[in-house]
């Protein structure tokens, strides 16, 4: 049978999406999901009400506080956090079972959560930062959004310079000025983890093939 690049294994990797709120990471995921079967979003559960629009399962899974304890307390979550007065984490079964079928998975966490995923699952994770270009447009684009309370854009304002300051931490930085400039660098970003050589686990059986050394 001849030998193709598509017989290659690929170990599935982990693709981390952290911003200031309303920098715009939702929007670039949205994008990415539609435009790449290859990756799926990891659905968080949340104790936050949903927003106008927001769908149980797909947006999140809107939990009270004491499942959500309760899920923690089973050991369900990957990682999780308290983020503006709500509880969100990430549900560990789902994601492990993509990841088995070599396949990539999306999150859009804070980064608190990260943190936690870089401890648990470093050769995996690949972290972007999403920055806004200036303080003020990230507060016109929360209010663009127009999905919260004065009150809420008010606290995530308050709270924006703190979450800024973790950027280094982060692998790759992008500073969202036009969206569709971003979703292109994100795309390449995941092609370029993709072709790592220790992603690529069946490329040893390959090259042996090749060498016609089996
Ligand atoms: N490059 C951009 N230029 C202008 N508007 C943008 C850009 N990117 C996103 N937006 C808009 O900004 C608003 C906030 O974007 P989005 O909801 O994606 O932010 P987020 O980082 O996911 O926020 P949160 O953390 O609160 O979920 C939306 O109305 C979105 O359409
Ligand atoms: N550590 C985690 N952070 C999460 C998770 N899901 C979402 N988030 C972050 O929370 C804020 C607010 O989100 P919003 O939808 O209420 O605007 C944002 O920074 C998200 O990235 C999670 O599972 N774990």
């Amino acid at each position: 049978m001849p030998q193709t690049s598509s017989s290659i294994g690929r170990r599935g990797l982990m693709l981390v999406m952290s911003s200031p709120s309303g920098a715009g990471k939702t929007t670039i995921s949205r994008a990415l999901l539609a435009r790449d079967s290859g990756i799926s979003m990891s659905v968080s559960a949340t104790t936050r009400a949903p927003r106008p629009g927001e769908v149980d399962g797909k947006d999140y899974y809107f939990v009270s506080v004491e499942r959500f304890h309760a899920m923690v307390e089973n050991g369900e979550f990957l990682e999780h956090a308290r983020v503006f007065d709500n509880f969100y984490g990430t549900p560990r079964a789902p994601v492990e079972a993509v990841l088995a079928q070599g396949r990539d998975v999306l999150f859009d966490i804070d980064w608190q959560g990260t943190q936690q995923m870089r401890q648990t699952a470093r050769a995996d994770l690949v972290s972007v930062f999403v920055l806004p270009p200036s303080v003020e447009e990230l507060e016109r684009r929360l209010h663009t959004r127009a999905q919260d309370s004065a009150e809420v854009v008010a606290k995530r304002m308050a709270k924006a310079g703190d979450e800024m300051s973790h950027w280094p931490e982060y692998d790759y930085i992008i500073v969202n000025v036009e969206v569709e400039e971003s979703i292109a660098r994100v795309q390449a970003i995941l092609t370029a983890e993709r072709l790592k050589r220790e992603r690529q686990v069946g490329m040893h059986d390959f090259v042996t093939r090749l060498r016609g050394l089996e």
